[in-house]
């Protein structure tokens, strides 16, 4: 089986043409290829399928093999591979697990439309957004200093968010410039280098609790991305861009499982 892989800053994709429809990989044999030692390493595995009225289906799982809600790091890197393989130029729609997406395709980025966002809730000292994938975002003074590891996962498997499958978790330092933003991904269950529907949530749960105006520019441990949006937390989000690069990194051949 042919691959390819794609990285959005640091959050790193092996991505798969199926349009033919033939992919029959499981849970197992998806954690398995993006196992670091035993596979070909990646935070999350991406289908690319025909949708009728689309340009494509974006199909996303989770490092452990588990498919997981929206990824925004993921879209913007299956929107490149959607133009690398000629399917789209300038401009995309397509279908994903939370609804339609639309972006706009650049040499040296891609800004990827993400979902309105209702609203920002308060739980004991934080904050929870639904951004295509739960997140909860905390506020630190020095997010260098933060386990992320270890109280992201504490949170992540806490009572409060068990009902609901567990929540990705957001550590946010307000920077004189933007934010600096890690973040504990549920499916990978560690810390991975950035995280798009994470950053988008931080950036909004800002705006509404800090007063951080659009554009937002967001440092990761992957590099820079940049959040526009329009609204306010008193009437919900809309018109948000997810923005930033998305490249592919290279391609081969799965020859065992
Ligand atoms: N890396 C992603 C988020 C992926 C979804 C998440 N791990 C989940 O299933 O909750 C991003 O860039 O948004």
């Amino acid at each position: 089986m042919k691959f390819y892989k794609y990285q959005g800053t640091g959050n790193d994709f092996v991505v798969i043409d199926d349009r033919e429809g033939t992919f029959q990989l499981g849970q197992a044999e998806i954690a398995h290829l993006c196992h670091r030692r035993f596979g070909i390493g990646a935070d999350g595995l991406m289908l690319l399928q025909n949708a009728e009225g689309y340009d494509f289906r974006m199909v996303y799982y989770n490092s452990d093999g588990t498919e997981g809600s929206m990824c925004g790091n993921g879209g913007r890197c299956l929107v490149r591979f959607a133009a690398d393989l000629n399917i789209v130029q300038n401009f995309t729609t397509f279908i994903a697990i939370d609804g339609e997406h639309h972006a706009h395709i650049a040499p040296d980025k891609i800004s990827l439309h993400m979902k309105n966002v209702a609203k920002i809730d308060a739980i004991e000292g934080d904050y929870f957004a639904q951004t295509g994938s739960p997140h909860l975002v905390r506020f630190t003074s020095s997010v260098k200093d933060e386990n992320v590891q270890q109280v992201g996962a504490a949170i992540r498997y806490s009572d409060t968010f068990k009902p609901q499958g567990g929540t990705n978790v957001n550590f946010v330092e307000i920077l004189e410039k933007g934010l600096f933003v890690r973040t504990y991904e549920r499916g990978v269950e560690d810390e991975t280098y950035s995280c798009g529907t994470g950053v988008t949530a931080a950036a909004l749960v800002a705006n509404s609790v800090k007063g951080l105006s659009s554009p937002i520019s967001i440092q990761t441990l992957g590099g820079n991305l940049s959040i526009e949006f329009k609204g306010d937390a008193q009437n919900g989000y809309h018109d948000i861009f997810l923005i930033g690069p998305a490249v592919c990194v290279f391609k081969g051949e799965i020859t065992s499982l």
